[in-house]
């Protein structure tokens, strides 16, 4: 059986292009950011005054004044205007372009107010409490590059450089559905046989943490109406999640509607736990995961392989994370085990505890869980101190 070292770099071999978009600011954020950034004036684009006080000319402290009457009062948002009398000082408010004729600026909290006056104390330096005009960055500097996720410092960079309309990609249209006819969806009163449906909710929020929202849909145990169903979900999206339906079951059709929809096999079962009757596949324009209906096996699938495969479409890149296990783990089965752990913080710093469950079909001890802890199938007893890859439950 494939290891999943190997079935990762089938699933990732495949590229799709969904193209680009241009969106208003407003609604950008999240979005994998498509075109590069340059600044378009300096920035500070003026010397901007850094603190609530009064501006002088220093050449006449340094010559020994101390007590200056205030010539005007320059507020942020307002053009500057000189300083009418070397003698004379500004009141100045944080935001406000130094006023000429100017080279430094006190706070109120270090000034004496007296009548129309400010008097300064010994010790004053010169060119203080003044942010640089272009110190940050100078017109024509790169400020953004391609393929960032826009997050709240790329916002305040593309308001800063005035892009009103951002280029970013277009996210893929996500299908998701639950296959089988045990499962009712959540608003529906399950009968004592029945379930609901937890697994598709679950993948769609893998799916809106990132700020694309899947089609929801369910496929019945029905072998025609399931196909036709499918064949329509393929030709109107460009990812395709199925659950459910992959293992040796008797109405476990799904491999068998997916040949026939001519969605090519890349492969399926991987020799891991859980997750193991993983099937993926694709046409030309579609990837289809077909996720195991185990709600652990459909978390590890989505995580481990369609978070990585959309991640490389997208052109984003994680880096790699090893998290120190905690508890000893015995596991001799051949299987890359996927550890559902909790992340935990003790004196030697953080730490992946092992999260107890009843195996793939317990989803409520899932919840105590931060992600998983990816332990090799080449062993089969782990010991705590030792690193291992860790997944969290993200796409990004
Ligand atoms: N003879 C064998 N039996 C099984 C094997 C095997 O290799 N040989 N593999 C087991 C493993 S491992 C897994 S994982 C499961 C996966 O089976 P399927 O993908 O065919 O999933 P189903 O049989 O349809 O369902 C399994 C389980 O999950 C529940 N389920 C399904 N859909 C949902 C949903 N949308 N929300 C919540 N729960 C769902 C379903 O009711 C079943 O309890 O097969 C083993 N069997
Ligand atoms: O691989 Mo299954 O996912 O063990 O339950």
């Amino acid at each position: 059986m494939l290891d999943y070292p190997a079935a990762l770099a089938l699933t990732l071999a495949p590229t799709f292009d969904w193209g680009e978009e241009t969106v208003p600011l407003a609604t950008a954020t999240g979005r994998v950011l498509r075109q590069t950034v340059t600044a378009d004036r300096d920035q500070p684009p003026f010397d901007r005054v850094a603190m609530d006080g009064v501006a002088i000319a220093y050449a006449a402290y340094a010559a020994g004044q101390r007590r200056f009457p205030v010539s005007h009062m320059a507020p942020a948002g307002t053009a500057p205007r000189p300083l009418a009398a070397t003698d004379q000082c500004v009141e100045v408010m944080t935001g406000a372009p130094l006023p000429p004729g100017t080279t430094t600026v006190i706070r109120y909290e270090d000034v004496r107010q007296d009548g129309e006056a400010f008097v300064l104390p010994d010790g004053i330096a010169d060119a203080t409490s003044i942010h640089r005009r272009g110190t940050d960055a100078r017109a024509g500097d790169r400020m953004l590059d391609d393929r960032r996720v826009i997050g709240p410092a790329e916002m305040a960079v593309l308001a800063t450089y005035g892009v009103a309309e951002v280029t970013v990609s277009r996210w893929p249209r996500v299908a998701i559905a639950s296959t089988g006819d045990e499962v009712v969806s959540v608003d529906r009163d399950p009968l004592p046989h029945q379930i609901r449906s937890s697994n598709v909710h679950q993948l769609a929020a893998l799916f809106r943490a990132v700020g694309i929202e899947p089609t929801l849909g369910h496929l019945g145990d029905d072998p025609a109406g399931g196909r036709a169903d499918l064949v329509e979900l393929v030709r109107d999206h460009d990812v395709v999640l199925l659950s459910g339906g992959v293992s040796k079951g008797k109405l476990d059709h799904v491999p068998d509607w997916l040949a026939a929809a001519g969605i090519e096999k890349l492969f399926h079962r991987v020799a891991q736990r859980p997750g193991k009757p993983l099937w993926v596949g694709r046409d030309a324009a579609t990837m289809v995961f077909a996720l195991p209906g185990n709600p652990a096996s459909s978390l590890v699938g989505a995580v481990a392989y369609v978070g990585a495969w959309l991640r490389k479409q997208l052109g984003i890149s994680r880096p790699d994370r090893s998290v120190r296990l905690l508890e000893a783990v015995d596991f001799p089965p051949e299987l890359t085990l996927f550890r559902s752990v909790r992340l935990d913080q003790t004196t030697e710093g953080e730490g992946a505890r092992p999260v107890s469950n009843n195996g793939s079909g317990d989803l409520v001890n899932l919840a105590a869980s931060d992600g998983f802890l990816v332990l090799p199938a080449d062993r089969a007893n782990f010991l705590p101190g030792h690193y291992f890859p860790y997944l969290p439950l993200r796409f990004f």
